[in-house]
């Protein structure tokens, strides 16, 4: 493993990994270290996920040393951006976290943040905000200071070959909403057209932020965004108020 200082921000770090089996053993042991301490420090862990290839990197989670000792009974889970289609639907990304992951963990069913699917996206944006500022007021999700934000303990993120992040695709003027926690999208560039998606105010005021990427196919969107080269895509906006780690294997990396 390489890690490159790629910024003037001391909390932002680049780890590279010749293998991205060491990349998933890595991302369990940063995930584990940092429920081990919100779950001391504050007595709840909130994990919130992307869709797509982020879910299979965080396998080694459900397996020896940590299912065993993360203590699941804290963890609040939620999406960072979801597709509106059925629970069971192939699209889903509640059915992609389920299956690989969730259905392996004890975390109680009602810490599970799924959406209401049977709204319309705009309803369902809607309704998942106020589920969150309910957690706010409850004492399970803390507000950053300087932001006014919900501040998430652990942000996990996937990155699209264009370099989208969540729902937020290049050019969308979504990238730029500055007060919704939660928007609805209908024309989304990658099916399914119609999800809900985190802010970037939101995602930024997270306490700490992993970006996962793998593959040569990345390597491009991974260049723009980490040197700020041409169209910056989205990816190169996404900061933490703690930190921000951008777990990379070689291929995705190729062009630093
Ligand atoms: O639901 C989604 O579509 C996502 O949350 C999206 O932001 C995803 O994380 C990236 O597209 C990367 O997906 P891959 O890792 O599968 O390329």
């Amino acid at each position: 493993m390489a890690t490159t200082d790629i910024g003037k921000e001391e909390k932002k770090r680049v780890e590279i990994y010749d293998l991205e089996e060491n990349l998933a053993i890595d991302l369990a042991k940063f995930t584990a270290n940092l429920s081990d301490k919100f779950c001391k420090e504050r007595g709840a862990f909130t994990v919130v996920v992307s869709g797509g290839s982020l879910i299979k990197s965080l396998r080694k989670l459900v397996e020896s040393p940590y299912v065993d000792s993360i203590d699941w009974a804290r963890w609040h889970f939620f999406w960072v951006d979801e597709r509106v289609v059925p629970k069971n639907h192939d699209d889903s990304n509640y059915k992609l976290a389920y299956d690989s992951f969730l259905s392996k963990v004890p975390i109680p069913p009602g810490n599970v943040y799924a959406i209401n699917e049977s709204l319309s996206a705009e309803a369902a944006a809607d309704d998942y905000e106020t589920c969150l500022k309910h957690l706010v007021k409850t004492n399970i999700l803390r507000v950053s200071e300087s932001t006014g934000f919900p501040k998430f303990d652990l942000m996990l993120l996937g990155m699209g070959p264009d370099g989208h992040v969540a729902s937020l695709f290049p050019g969308h003027g979504l990238c730029n909403e500055s007060k919704k926690w939660v928007v609805s999208i209908s024309d989304s560039p990658k099916p399914p057209s119609e999800r809900i998606t985190f802010t970037f105010p939101v995602i930024n005021s997270s306490a700490h932020v992993a970006l996962v990427v793998c593959g040569s196919g990345k390597a491009e969107a991974v260049q723009a965004a980490l040197k700020k080269t041409g169209n910056v895509p989205p990816a190169g906006s996404v900061s933490a108020e703690d930190e921000l780690v951008w777990f990379l294997d070689k291929p995705a990396s190729s062009k630093l």
